[in-house]
């Protein structure tokens, strides 16, 4: 630790103040029967969270009552070296398959504690943990170049946020697209609205990523949906009507949104997804897709998703339309 007024470490003063600073509470984790490590958030209100190190996954998201927020596959592969279909998961550094890297090859990785999140200041209760893969533990023989990704997971009562960050660590530039997929339970897809989108430019990937502009009032589904819409506003509704709960998306930093669901052909040519498994989920994804984000050297990039699940009071319609466009900056 620095002696600022000295501007050199005083090992007396570094020893007392972290005598001062408040222990932190262990993190509750253990060995799943996958043999994963798994850490649990938990919050006073009886909502909780699991987050598994491989691949930086959340893989369970309960509110208050106990109800799973999250979709997980019935097919879903937990053994290591695939990543698992469900939860929310961060695909870096390359979403997709324009580029030459793996599409989100971080999600197959075996993540670390951050013992040192700086700039962020360290959490000390257990509804968050700060975890980190270096770059060193992907293989990006395609484009070498020496990273940090940093991920902050923070659950409070109704709410679970997540504060991704790409540390440029060479002397050279780095580029990177990405996205944070949430998959959303939702109780029959057929019933749900997305709200938000609309009159919004997108490119539409079943069909060559031919761009379309959003005419419809709301997003509904009756089949396969892989789209990304562009420039979206911060804040965007997921209202599942039959069970009477919407998700709120917000996110900073990350403009654009993917809205993907495989409706049955589709899911039932994936070999980790049940073939009805589409019914019960819907991704809409933060995304940088359309334009790469580009660090300089020893840069930092810090992105921002929150997602919150609020119950039928807030339904269809109630989105107030200059958040919607502008989220919760004043309009231009
Ligand atoms: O399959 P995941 O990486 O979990 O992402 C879910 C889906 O997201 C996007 O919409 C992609 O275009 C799909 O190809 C992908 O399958």
């Amino acid at each position: 630790m620095l002696d600022w007024k000295k501007g050199k470490v005083n090992p007396f003063m570094s020893s007392i103040r972290a005598r001062l600073r408040p222990r932190p509470m262990p993190l509750n984790i253990f060995q799943d029967i996958d043999g994963l490590p798994r850490i649990i958030l938990t919050e006073p209100t009886g909502s909780s969270a699991q987050v598994l190190l491989y691949g930086g996954q959340v893989v369970s998201w309960k509110n208050e009552r106990k109800e799973e927020l999250l979709f997980m596959s019935s097919k879903a592969n937990w053994k290591q070296s695939n990543a698992i279909r469900g939860g929310i998961s961060v695909s870096l550094p390359q979403f997709g398959n324009l580029g030459s890297l793996e599409h989100g090859s971080a999600r197959k990785r075996l993540w670390s504690l951050d013992r040192d999140p700086s700039p962020l200041s360290p959490s000390e209760n257990q509804s968050s943990v700060d975890l980190i893969l270096k770059s060193t533990g992907l293989d990006l023989k395609s484009r070498p170049c020496s990273f940090e990704f940093r991920l902050r997971i923070s659950l409070s009562a109704g709410k679970l946020i997540l504060i991704p960050r790409v540390r440029n660590t060479d002397n050279k530039a780095l580029s990177f697209t990405l996205s944070i997929t949430n998959y959303l339970s939702v109780s029959d897809i057929s019933e749900v609205r997305v709200e938000g989108l609309e009159t919004l430019d997108y490119f539409d990937n079943l069909m060559n990523r031919s761009k379309f502009t959003e005419q419809a009032d709301a997003i509904t589904f009756d089949g396969q949906m892989d789209r990304v819409y562009l420039r979206t506003p911060k804040k965007i509704a997921i209202i599942d009507h039959e069970k009477k709960r919407t998700f709120v998306l917000q996110k900073n930093a990350m403009p654009d949104a993917v809205v993907w669901n495989p409706g049955y052909r589709k899911a039932k040519a994936l070999s980790d997804m049940g073939d009805d498994d589409y019914k019960f989920m819907i991704c809409v994804d933060s995304a940088a897709v359309e334009t790469q984000i580009v660090l300089k050297p020893y840069e930092e990039w810090q992105g921002y998703q929150e997602l919150s699940n609020v119950s039928s009071s807030y339904c269809s319609g109630q989105l107030d339309p200059c958040k919607v466009l502008y989220g919760f900056q004043s309009p231009p």
